[in-house]
């Protein structure tokens, strides 16, 4: 039987299950590839918020790179929580030495506000991890805060886009998620654009939806779909996810990233 496709995410770790490396993972599997995983930081999180981060040392993110990509070998790579300008710098620079496609979420902060960045690794961010990017996903806060402009309604996604573009990625992929009306997200090289819509789901639990749809392109990408493919097959996966989200904990749960193994009532816990 020949391998399934291998991911690699770049990302920091959600104990709570919903989010980060482990939403990553989950994604992966549910496309069908062999997820790999860079730990960059420990989050002790739950449905309530972050409480408390623990980055690793650069030179353990470096190894866990190095032993995945010159052994195993990558099809595509995501990153996600990069912490430090130190992390964000090195990732970049293990990310100029490989030829798979790359998806960045340039994660800020988590649903919470909690933030998962140091203020000071944006510059980082903006010259050295965006121009490593065949797809960027920045959310709303994410391009507000990396070029400035400000998106209200579904018009702004396009100069929020040509903004991220002027960094270097070769697509960007707009996520409208914040927004009140549709979900809509937008994603251009410059020259197509795609518009991604969905119906705004009335569900608080959509903890880890960022991390979800970027590792769906990820895999999209590593089994030879074009980005705008992978980018409408995730969107596809995460609205479905989305749909199934579940309460656990007493705030946001995760989307359900199994929603298309479940059969009716099974797999669901008993409460
Ligand atoms: N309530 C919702 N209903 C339908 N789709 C949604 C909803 N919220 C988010 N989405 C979609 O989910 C995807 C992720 O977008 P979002 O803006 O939530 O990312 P994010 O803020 O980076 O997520 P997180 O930081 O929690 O991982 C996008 O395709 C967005 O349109
Ligand atoms: C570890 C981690 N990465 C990313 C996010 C973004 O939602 C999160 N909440 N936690």
């Amino acid at each position: 039987m020949s391998a399934p496709a291998r991911v690699m995410t770049v990302a920091g770790s959600d104990s709570g299950g919903g989010a980060g490396i482990q939403a990553d993972l989950k994604t992966m599997l549910a496309f069908g590839t062999h997820g790999m995983s860079v730990l960059t930081a420990v989050t002790a999180q739950n449905s309530l918020g972050v409480q408390g981060a623990w980055e690793l040392p650069a030179e353990a993110v470096e190894a866990q790179f190095r032993s995945v990509v010159d052994d195993i070998g990558v099809q595509a790579v995501k990153t996600g929580m990069l912490s430090s300008a130190l992390l964000v710098e090195t990732v970049a620079g293990l990310l100029g030495g490989i030829t798979a496609p790359v998806v960045i979420d340039p994660v800020g902060v988590s649903k919470h506000g909690d933030a998962l960045l140091a203020s000071d690794a944006l510059e980082a961010v903006r010259c050295g991890l965006l121009p490593t990017a065949t797809v960027a996903t920045p959310n709303l806060d994410e391009v507000e805060q990396l070029t400035g402009v400000r998106v209200d309604t579904e018009a702004d996604l396009r100069t929020a886009a040509e903004a991220v573009l002027a960094h270097g990625p070769r697509w960007a992929l707009i996520k409208g998620g914040h927004l009140r009306a549709d979900a809509v997200d937008l994603l251009t090289d410059g020259t197509e654009e795609h518009w991604l819509r969905a119906p705004r789901q009335d569900n608080r639990h959509t903890h880890g939806t960022g991390c979800t749809l970027a590792s769906a392109v990820a895999a999209g990408l590593a089994t030879g779909r074009s980005v705008p493919e992978a980018v409408h097959e995730a969107k596809e996966y995460v609205t479905g996810a989305i749909a199934a989200g579940f309460a656990l904990g007493g705030g946001i749960g995760p989307v359900d990233h199994g929603w298309r193994f479940r059969k009716p009532a099974v797999g669901r816990g008993t409460e």
